[in-house]
Parts: C-alpha cells; sequence; structure tokens
C-alpha cells in the first residue's frame, strides 16, 4: 500500500534557472514535503542534468522528501521518482504500464471527465487548476470553487488545487473536498520563502483532515 500523500506540494517550475532551485531548497528545508520539478521551456538533455543535479540537493535537506518529475518518464525511471503528467508526455495509461503499480503517477485536470479519466487509468492524484488566476499569469480566467468541488465530488483519489493558492485561500479549498494544494508563485516568488512554507503548513494543519479523498490515510 502506497503511503499517504503529503498536502503540501510546491511545483518547482522553471528549475532549471538556479536561483529558482535555490529556492526549491529553501523551501524543502523549511517544511515543504513534496516537489515536483518541472520545465517546459528547456530541451529534454538539459532538463535530465538539472534535474539529476538538484534531486541530491533537495534530498540532503529531507531524506523523506517526495519527488515528482513533470513530463520526462525516462528521468522519472532512472532517477526513481514519481511521475506527474498533463497534456504533454505519455498518456496516464501508457505511464502507469511503463513505471508499474508501485510508482506515483499523477495528472493536471482541468475539468472533472478528464479527472475521473485519469483516475480510471490509474494515476493517484490529480492536481485541479487554475481554481483562482494564476499569480504568473492573473489574465488567465479562474475555473473558481465550484469546479474544483465538482472534481472533488467525482473522483475518490486525492485531488490539489493549484493556481493562485496563498496561505489564505487554503481553507476554501479544503472546504470544497480537496486533499491539499499545489504551489508554484507563492512559495518561489516570495520574498520570504521560509515563512510563507510555515503559512502554508499552519493552514493545511488547522484544518481537520478531509473526509473525502482521502487516499488510504488512516
Ligand atoms: C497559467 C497556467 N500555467 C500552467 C498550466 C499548466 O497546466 P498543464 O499544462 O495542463 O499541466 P502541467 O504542465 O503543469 O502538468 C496552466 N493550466 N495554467
Ligand atoms: C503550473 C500551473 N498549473 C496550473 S496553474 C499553474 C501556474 C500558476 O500557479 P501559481 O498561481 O501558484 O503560480
Amino acid at each position: 500500500m502506497k503511503p499517504p500523500l503529503p498536502r503540501l506540494l510546491l511545483i518547482a517550475d522553471r528549475f532549471t534557472d538556479p536561483r529558482r532551485a535555490d529556492v526549491a531548497r529553501r523551501a524543502v528545508a523549511a517544511g515543504v514535503p513534496w516537489v515536483q520539478l518541472r520545465d517546459h521551456e528547456v530541451d529534454a538533455g538539459t532538463f535530465a542534468r538539472a534535474a539529476e543535479a538538484l534531486v541530491p540537493v533537495l534530498q540532503a535537506e529531507n531524506p523523506a522528501l517526495l519527488l515528482s518529475i513533470n513530463t520526462h518518464l525516462e528521468v522519472a525511471r532512472r532517477l526513481g521518482l514519481g511521475l506527474h503528467v498533463g497534456w504533454r508526455g505519455p498518456g496516464v495509461a501508457e505511464a502507469r504500464q511503463q513505471l508499474g503499480p508501485d510508482a506515483l503517477l499523477g495528472y493536471s485536470a482541468h475539468n472533472p471527465a478528464a479527472a475521473q479519466q485519469a483516475a480510471m487509468q490509474g494515476a493517484d492524484y490529480v492536481l485541479f487548476s487554475p481554481v483562482f488566476a494564476p499569480i504568473s499569469k492573473p489574465a488567465v480566467p479562474a475555473a473558481g470553487l465550484a469546479a474544483l468541488a465538482a472534481v472533488c465530488q467525482t473522483v475518490t483519489i486525492p485531488v490539489l488545487a493549484l493556481g493562485g493558492i496563498t496561505p489564505g485561500r487554503v481553507p476554501a479549498c479544503l472546504n470544497q473536498g480537496a486533499y491539499g494544494v499545489a504551489v508554484v508563485s507563492a512559495i518561489l516568488e516570495a520574498s520570504d520563502p521560509e515563512r510563507t512554507v510555515q503559512q502554508f503548513l499552519h493552514s493545511l494543519s488547522l484544518q481537520e483532515q478531509p473526509q473525502r479523498n482521502s487516499h488510504d490515510a488512516a
């Protein structure tokens, strides 16, 4: 049986930028329990080399850190890490078949039907976005909390809310049935990343454990 997923995921978007990689390291040192390495702006070789360099740095901060790789299945397999896919990369069924039943596998969903299909094809969790307008792209329209609730009611695997997530918005997401939250800008662009991580962990700990989407949590 897979252990329960953490409720806070840092998506280290454009992690091949050394400055952003170092903020991710600081966030892990401050208590972020799960990091996804994401960079859609570099080629596969650059991604692989940067991931191979950063993973031991992050693991040195927390040997129990959960790590996922966005899109690059071979990197995930070689480093023994989880894989996260969306419309890029292999499909969920293909990824599950390639990686086997024990690998952590997630999917970026933008509606209930896509979340349900991912769950049926073997995803362990879904990220639903953008719940709020993304901090990095405020012009992108928010899907809203009602849309988050619809996804949470559709699947039994954990749903993590993504897009415009701040510590103050965590309770609203959990109240809609989200298992946890995924964050890019609020941590990577924070003036004080350590303090922001503490605020997220505090917001998550204030909530009662969700009754739905508990992913085998005891
Ligand atoms: C503003 C904004 N940025 C990024 C995404 C990512 O969604 P998607 O490409 O489906 O998923 P991943 O690459 O992160 O797996 C978005 N929806 N909106
Ligand atoms: C990677 C990604 N996926 C959906 S929205 C998004 C980026 C915006 O998230 P944030 O508002 O935390 O920067």
